[in-house]
């Protein structure tokens, strides 16, 4: 993240900033022993702060009590969030209007609060953290661009028109202002003490895969939503004439949060109706949708007025008889403005369709060589020309003949002499069975796309439902399935199993002495040697804290094996020195390492005998492995030089 110098780019005292009692409030919350009732009677001085934190803190918790005095609304939203809302509503009344001509004051806040707001919902979908906490980070998430058009006026007006496709705003400001919007809304939000986890996921909200935030980490939550709360924001802004091609985007991003398609339209017309509410409360104008958003998400592309005209069709014209087919292609091509490619006999016909693979081909019955409805049959055989729709013109109108046509595959017919009206009727027909068609292959698509990104969605899932985050061993859901497992293949086989639970020693006294972050390193530390140690067989996890467990599938080796295993284990940590910056840690291990015998009734009994033995090394000293066998326990180096087990 690169944050704005302020004071080198000397503009700290043209920002945006609160007045006031929003102002009054940021200074107060520096202080660290401010407590509730003075931040209440300050707030109390401003009745239209009042009037909107109570309203916000109604908007959150539908099912509490509703509250009607200051203090409760300060304890309901939080210190933190009381002081991040009061920005927001201060800076929303001072910067209405501004200088900057380029710059529509009104649209900005409007899309604000609509980010706002949709962080709000998208807060209570997806518990990240409280909803007003992400309102305020909505809400104030691009007051860079309202920063930049403050201090630059002009430039920023002529900045605002070079927009285009090819370079982004952000772009566009570095190469002009040398900064941009993101490091300016940085620096303020800091200034205004928002937490950092926010300051950093607002920084990336425009790009979110370049935030780095590990994935499922709660700043790589909040990003993604920050990025979804903008989507749903512009879409609401954009032109009714693009509005459809971000339906489809949208219903993507909705569907990686777990909503369905008819749950996010729900959701969308939930968070525009909050929106409207929120704009009369704010006195910002919000603008209406044509149709509520689950509607739009179900119609249909729209139709051009003229809908033959406004779409040309690639058409294969096959006909015989030159004049007849000059002036068939003719009316096609010019009166009708459709691309035409024409053959004079089915055979040429067939080879040319699977050249310029048209939309319609519009054949003759009676021709040399091969008919029309030789042609048709042979069209039907292959797998593109099943979709393809096919016009028959024909002088004859029998009955019987027409049947005929129909079997073979014609979708319609023409008489000749071509009546020119009753043809463009028909092919109007042929347009809307084309759009169905591609509507339906865009909907195919995007099944396929849903599919596609629902399987990586549930790999991750079940990555995340059996990791363990810290270390990426596997966790200890993962482990327990293992032990099942391994466990009713020893008990079909009659193989020998063993189980080893491992505990660091003393590993308190490392948080204790260089802090909670090292202790984590530590534990990443013993977890890569587990990993490299173990051999083919064994399974093993983070049972949880500093305690790990180890599942051997012992197969024809003898049980002596597991404890010499057991033993290289200790000696490797013990001897390796853990190094992390300019501290050098070196740790030790305890082992309790526990057999499966005859009498055991479940792997639970198996996990508690190592217990046992694993306290017992605790209780001798630690840093030794122990091994429970017929109730007795047994230090590591007398079963390895006589051995009690007979296998
Ligand atoms: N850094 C860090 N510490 C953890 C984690 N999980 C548990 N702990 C700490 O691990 C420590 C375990 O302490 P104890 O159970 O007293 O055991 P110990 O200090 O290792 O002592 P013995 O096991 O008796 O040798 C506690 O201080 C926990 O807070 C973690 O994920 N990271």
């Amino acid at each position: 993240m690169k944050v704005a110098d302020i004071n080198q780019l000397n503009i700290s005292s043209s920002l945006p900033s609160p007045k006031g009692v929003a102002l009054a409030l940021l200074e107060a919350c520096r202080q660290e022993d401010v407590t509730i009732s003075e931040i209440t009677k300050l707030i109390q001085t401003d009745p239209a702060l009042s009037g909107r934190l109570i309203q916000r803190a109604n908007a959150t918790k539908q099912t509490a009590r509703a509250v009607s005095s200051i203090s409760d609304a300060v304890s309901r939203v939080g210190l933190t969030a009381v002081k991040q809302l009061a920005m927001g509503f201060s800076l929303i009344d001072q910067y209405q209007k501004g200088s900057s001509q380029g710059f529509d004051y009104q649209e900005f806040w409007s899309h604000s609060l609509l980010m706002a707001i949709a962080m709000q919902e998208l807060g209570k979908v997806t518990r990240v953290t409280a909803p007003d906490e992400l309102f305020a980070c909505g809400l104030m998430m691009r007051i860079g661009c309202l920063a930049l058009a403050t201090i630059y006026p002009d430039k920023y007006s002529e900045i605002l028109l070079q927009q285009s496709p090819d370079i982004t705003l952000s772009q566009l400001e570095q190469q002009y202002l040398q900064t941009d919007h993101n490091e300016l809304t940085a620096a303020m939000l800091i200034n205004f003490g928002f937490p950092t986890i926010f300051v950093e996921s607002i920084y990336y909200h425009e790009t979110p895969d370049e935030s780095g935030f590990s994935e499922g980490s709660r700043p790589y939550q909040i990003v993604h939503l920050l990025y979804l709360a903008k989507q749903i924001a512009d879409f609401a802004v954009t032109e009714e004439s693009t509005r459809n091609q971000h339906i489809s985007a949208l219903i993507l991003l909705g569907g990686k949060i777990g909503l369905d398609t008819e749950t996010f339209g729900a959701f969308i017309d939930q968070i525009v109706q909050e929106w409207h509410a929120w704009g009369a409360i704010l006195k910002i104008p919000v603008m209406d949708f044509p149709l509520p958003f689950h509607k739009m998400m179900n119609a249909s592309a729209p139709r051009p007025e003229n809908a033959t005209n406004a779409a040309a069709l690639r058409i294969l014209l096959v006909e015989d008889d030159p004049t007849s087919l000059i002036l068939t292609k003719e009316l096609l091509a010019n009166v009708l403005g459709h691309t035409v490619f024409t053959s004079g006999d089915g055979q040429q016909a067939l080879a040319l369709a699977m050249e310029v693979l048209p939309h319609i081909v519009i054949t003759d019955w009676m021709m040399p060589v091969m008919n029309g409805l030789e042609l048709i049959r042979s069209l039907r055989a292959t797998e593109w020309g099943q979709n393809l729709y096919v016009i028959m013109l024909t002088s004859i109108e029998d009955e019987e003949e027409v049947i005929k046509a129909f079997d073979a595959g014609v979708d319609d017919y023409v008489t000749k002499p071509i009546n020119i009206r009753a043809f463009r009727a028909r092919l109007r027909a042929a347009w809307h069975y084309r759009q169905l068609q591609e509507s339906w292959e865009r909907d195919r698509e995007q099944l396929k796309r849903f599919a596609a990104e629902l399987a990586v969605t549930n790999r991750k899932l079940e990555y995340f439902a059996l990791t363990d985050m810290l270390t990426e061993l596997p966790n200890r859901r993962s482990g327990m399935e293992a032990l099942a497992e391994t466990w009713s293949v020893a008990n079909r086989s009659g193989q020998l199993m063993a189980v080893m639970l491992l505990d660091i020693d003393h590993f308190k006294a490392i948080n204790d002495s260089y802090g909670h972050a090292v202790g984590d390193k530590v534990l990443k530390e013993i977890s890569t040697i587990i990993r490299k140690t173990a051999r083919k067989g064994d399974t093993f996890c983070r049972m949880g804290g500093e305690e790990f467990l180890v599942v051997c599938q012992l197969g024809n080796s003898d049980a002596k094996s597991v404890i010499q295993f057991a033993e290289r284990l200790r000696q490797q940590i013990s001897q390796q020195q853990i190094n992390i910056g300019e501290i050098h840690i070196q740790v030790t291990i305890s082992i309790g390492v526990a057999l499966k015998e005859s009498g055991m009734k479940s792997e639970d009994h198996l996990v508690n005998a190592a217990d046992k033995a694993l306290y017992a090394a605790k209780n001798a000293g630690r840093n030794r492995v122990f091994l429970t066998f017929k109730n007795r326990l047994l230090a590591a180096p007398s079963v390895i030089a006589k051995p009690p087990i007979k296998t």
